[in-house]
Parts: structure tokens; sequence; C-alpha cells
């Protein structure tokens, strides 16, 4: 379990974060939504350990996250990807695979077999033995997803994973991360701006606003919140 109390986290005058409360328990999915400069990348680069809260505290099945560096937490877990691609592009996609389960701390949760069963299910399968360089955008950003799962991860971040993807794209993603949360013991913690994907694949969602939480309930909770449509779904969302 992955509980954050009173995070705050202020950039000079900026309050990027403000008193932020949210727990994702084992093997749940978790959107976190809100407009931009909400604050989701600073909450999850605060997670991830890239950022250093100013004040509240975050632990991982209990134990204090705190003053802990951002590799120690990937060690202990913590795995992400990037809004930015951030992949390897010279090595093939194999071996982007394989640096990760090396990194990783391997002690057996989750296996090879589930790994073996994330090449199939991301779609990248045919094309193990060429340069990630080769790839197409949509299956690059479907490289770093298989990339953070071989970390064997407790907890997967992701920043917007549908980011610049076609509708075909986005739902076969959305495909190959319900077969992630109905097959692995692992959390997800997802960060989109596309609803539809957000709220098909989320079992609980965290709305921020200006760096607050202002609703965290299951998707049709969200969606018919007063403060949520006024700050973020507008009417239309609302009524589709
Ligand atoms: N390194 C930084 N230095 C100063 N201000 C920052 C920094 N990073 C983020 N901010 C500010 O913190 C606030 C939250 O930004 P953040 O990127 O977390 O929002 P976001 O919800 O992820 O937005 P988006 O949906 O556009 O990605 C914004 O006001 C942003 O300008």
């Amino acid at each position: 379990m992955l509980e954050l109390t009173g995070i705050t986290k202020t950039f000079g005058g900026v309050k990027a974060l403000q008193d932020v409360a949210m727990s994702v328990a084992p093997g749940e999915v978790r959107g976190l939504i809100g407009p931009n400069g909400a604050g989701k990348s600073t909450l999850v680069n605060v997670i991830s350990g890239l950022l250093t809260h100013s004040a509240g505290t975050l632990t991982l099945d209990g134990a204090p996250l705190d003053g802990v560096s951002a590799q120690r937490r990937a060690e202990n877990g913590i795995a992400r990807t990037f809004q930015n691609l951030r992949v390897f592009s010279s090595l093939t996609v194999q071996q982007n695979i394989d640096v990760a389960s090396y990194t990783g701390t391997a002690s057996g949760r989750g296996g090879d077999a589930l790994l073996h069963e994330a090449i199939l299910r991301f779609d990248l399968a045919d094309r193990l033995n060429e340069p990630a360089s080769s790839l197409p955008y949509g299956q690059l950003r479907r490289l770093e997803i298989v990339r953070a799962l071989a970390l064997r991860p407790r907890v997967l971040m992701l920043d917007e994973p549908a980011a610049g993807m076609n509708e075909q794209e986005t739902e076969a993603l959305g495909e190959a991360l319900g077969w992630v949360r109905d097959e692995s013991d692992c959390s997800i913690l997802v960060i989109d701006h596309d609803l539809k994907f957000i709220m098909a694949l989320s079992e609980r969602i965290t709305v921020l606003n200006m760096g607050e939480v202002i609703a965290d309930g299951t998707p049709q909770e969200v969606s018919e919140n007063r403060q949520v449509i006024d700050a973020y779904l507008g009417e239309e969302e609302h009524a589709a």
C-alpha cells in the first residue's frame, strides 16, 4: 500500500501541491486527473523521488520513503514512465527490456512468464531484435511500459501513456493495461487527459486542481462531482 499524507510541494512562491492525501491499494488502478498545471506530474515526481516534497509523509507498505533516493525507490518497486519518452534508442527492444530486468530487484514478484506475456500483450514480440529507434511512436510508448514492468514493480506510475496515440492505439493500450491490472498484483497510478481511457481503466480516481485534491472516488462518483465538473470535466463530459 502506497500512502500519502499532507504532501505539500512548493517551487519558490508556487504551491504545486498542497496537503495532498492519497492511497493506492495493492493491485489497484488509480487514475490521477486534473487541468493543466494541477500538480499531477509533480505528485508522480515526489512519489518516485525525483523531487523532494516540502512537507508531509509518504510510505510504502508502512515504511517511510522520505529521504529515500529515487534509485532506491525504484529498487523497492516504484517504477514509472515519463511524459517524454526515455528509451535507449540505439539498443534493441529486447536489450531495453533486459537492462530493466537486471536493474530491478528481481525478487521473484511477477516472474519471467509474466514479462513474456507482457511483451505479447503490448504487441512487441515481432520487434524484439530491432533497434528501439526504428519503432513507431505508439510502440515506443508501449516499450517504455514493458520496460517499467520488467523492474517487477509493486507500483507502476504512468505519466500520460496515451498522449499522442490515436483512438485505436489508445484502446489497445487500455486493454493491455487492463491485463496488467487483472493478472498481476502490481498497483498502477495513471495520469492522462483522455477521460474515456482513464475512466475505463481506473477503479478509483483522484482529482487534483491547483495542487489540491478536490475529489476521490469511483469513475462514476468523480464524473458526477460538481467541483470536478466545474474545474475540469465541463458539462459536456458530464453529460457523456
Ligand atoms: N520545476 C519546477 N519549477 C517551478 N515550477 C514548477 C516546476 N514543476 C512544476 N511547476 C509548477 O507546478 C505546478 C504544477 O505543475 P505540474 O507539471 O505538476 O502540473 P500537471 O498537472 O502535471 O500539468 P500537465 O497536465 O500540464 O502536465 C504548475 O504551476 C507548474 O508551473
